[in-house]
């Protein structure tokens, strides 16, 4: 094929989804599958067929498959159903030409039952020790030369610099850039989707998204759960690489980038990475860093009692960091970045802190904030001073609150898989991580990440359903943010 071509209805799609009988496959993958086939969002000819090294019969394969899949009514049952038709299994091994010939059988006959282009789609939801070896065996078995093929790859992109640019060089040896779509998931979240929008299809935003008018960037992952017996694989990344250096960071560059020329994935990843390459690379004096330990009440077990972790492991379960963007529009402006495990409450939030008002009048004033709530209970607010009502003159602060359950009652909010996986079948890159992009991420954090394992750095602890250590308040304020404590909030009666 000379290039790319749009499909038409006439052509066929297969999605071949790798690691089909794993935790991710049907915990994320055939759900959001399902959800798009329900809405009408896969093209009119698409089958997807699981590859795993099990062998499972196909009716136990689409029993497992539905297990995981929620119906509301008889219309979503019935879907169901002509859904999981769809759905077929090969087993095979992830370094074997053989299995991967059998495969490449299995998906001919599919395909050659329709008569124009035929499209593949491979998700390798697999773990990354078998991403180099099955790669090659797609490109070389099971690649079609009759329309296009795009390759879904799931983080881990690597370790640190050197070993995600191993990475990128194995799968470019046997895949062009263009036809590869790395996932972070956070890109295809509603909320992180909404920012560019916010930003540039807003005059009011755009005029005061500069180090004149904003003090500091939070940007906020907590989790109320710890490693629950995952403990062997977080212990060898950490929150670090589990979180800040791909969803948190991904995250920052929305926020900070300047207004691509177009919406095309080209120019929109061109701005990701002028940002990201325009951040020094953070040192030990930039971070504080975490572990948790078992709840006061001793309900929830501590992170080094996880079985796998050992037990003098002092990999980091929270992290905060401060990065600089040496830019004309961010110079000095802190984005601190906080992410952690066993914390008091389950939050992903942006939080842009306005400067103080110059020539103040008033006593006792909050900085204006806007806050993007990407979950939980989307929504987007501003807090802000007003007067408070009544006979009194005093100031205080209230909020412009956008809540998607208030505003949008009637709209279901996708999955983010299904959002990312319907960008895959059209062919936009713009939600994916291009590997300059990857490897701009990583200088950021590698010697970081290699001075914390060489010195073994000890984590503050702090116990299971807290806010983090006990140094997270003085950071966060060393770094500018100011709290408003007093502020209480009042949820509108929907
Ligand atoms: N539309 C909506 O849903 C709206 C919701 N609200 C709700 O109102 C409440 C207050 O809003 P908001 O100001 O945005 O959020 P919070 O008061 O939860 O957080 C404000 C900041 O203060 C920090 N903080 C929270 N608790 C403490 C503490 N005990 N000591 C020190 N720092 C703390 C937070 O840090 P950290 O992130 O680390 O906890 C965060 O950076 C929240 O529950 C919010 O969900 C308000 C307006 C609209
Ligand atoms: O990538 C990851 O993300 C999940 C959190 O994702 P969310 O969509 O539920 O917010 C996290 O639990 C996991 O450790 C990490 O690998």
């Amino acid at each position: 094929m000379a290039g790319p071509v749009s499909p038409s209805a006439e052509d066929s799609m297969v999605v071949i989804v790798l690691g089909a009988s794993g935790d991710l496959a049907f915990k994320k993958t055939y759900p959001a599958l399902f959800g798009l086939y329900k809405n009408s969002f896969l093209p009119p000819n698409t089958d997807i067929v699981g590859y795993a090294r099990s062998h499972i019969e196909l009716d136990e394969f689409r029993k497992r498959i539905s297990s995981r899949i929620k119906v509301n009514n008889e219309k979503e049952q019935q879907q169901l159903k002509e859904f999981l038709a769809k759905c077929t299994y090969v087993s095979g091994s992830y370094d074997d030409a053989k299995s991967f010939k059998k495969l490449n059988d299995a998906v001919d006959d599919i395909q050659k039952r329709v008569g124009g282009y035929r499209h593949r789609v491979f998700y390798m939801a697999l773990p990354p020790s078998v991403f180099i070896p099955a790669s090659k065996g797609l490109r070389e078995h099971v690649y079609t030369r009759k329309g296009n093929n795009r390759l879904i790859v799931e983080k881990p992109f690597g370790k640190d610099t050197e070993s995600s640019k191993e990475l990128g060089h194995a799968l470019a040896q046997h895949w062009l850039e263009d036809e590869i779509y790395r996932i972070d998931h956070y890109l295809g979240k509603e909320m992180v989707k909404n920012l560019m929008i916010l930003r540039f299809a807003n005059v009011f935003f755009g005029a005061v998204w500069n180090r004149q008018y904003i003090h500091n960037v939070q940007i906020t992952f907590k989790e109320p759960i710890g490693t629950q017996g995952r403990g062997g694989y977080f212990d060898e990344f950490g929150i670090i690489r589990d979180i800040m250096q791909n969803h948190l960071l991904q995250i920052l560059s929305i926020v900070a980038m300047e207004k691509p020329v177009t919406l095309d994935a080209e120019d929109v990843r061109n701005e990701k990475v002028k940002v990201l390459r325009a951040i020094q690379p953070l040192t030990v004096d930039d971070v504080l860093l975490g572990q948790y330990t078992g709840s006061p009440d001793g309900k929830e077990p501590g992170y080094l009692e996880d079985k796998g972790v050992p037990k003098d492991s002092v990999t980091p379960t929270f992290a905060a960091a401060v990065f600089y963007i040496k830019s004309e529009r961010w110079d000095g402006v802190p984005f601190i970045l906080k992410c952690g495990k066993a914390l008091d409450q389950q939050k992903t939030e942006i939080r842009v802190q306005f400067q103080d008002v110059a020539g103040n009048i008033y006593p006792n004033i909050a900085r204006n904030e806007l806050v993007v709530r990407v979950q939980p209970e989307e929504a987007v607010y501003m807090k802000f001073m007003n007067k408070k009502p009544g006979l009194s003159s005093a100031a205080v602060t209230s909020e412009l609150d956008l809540s998607y359950a208030k505003r949008y009652q009637d709209v279901k909010i996708p999955d983010a898989y299904e959002s990312l996986i319907l960008d895959v079948l059209k062919g936009d890159k713009a939600n994916f991580v291009r590997d300059d992009e990857l490897d701009a991420a990583w200088k950021i954090f590698t010697p970081l990440l290699h001075q914390i394992e060489r010195e073994k750095i000890k984590p503050e602890q702090y116990a299971f359903g807290s806010r983090g250590p006990a140094g997270l308040n003085a950071f966060v304020e060393k770094h500018g943010y100011r709290r408003d404590a007093g502020y209480q909030w009042t949820p509108p009666k929907i």
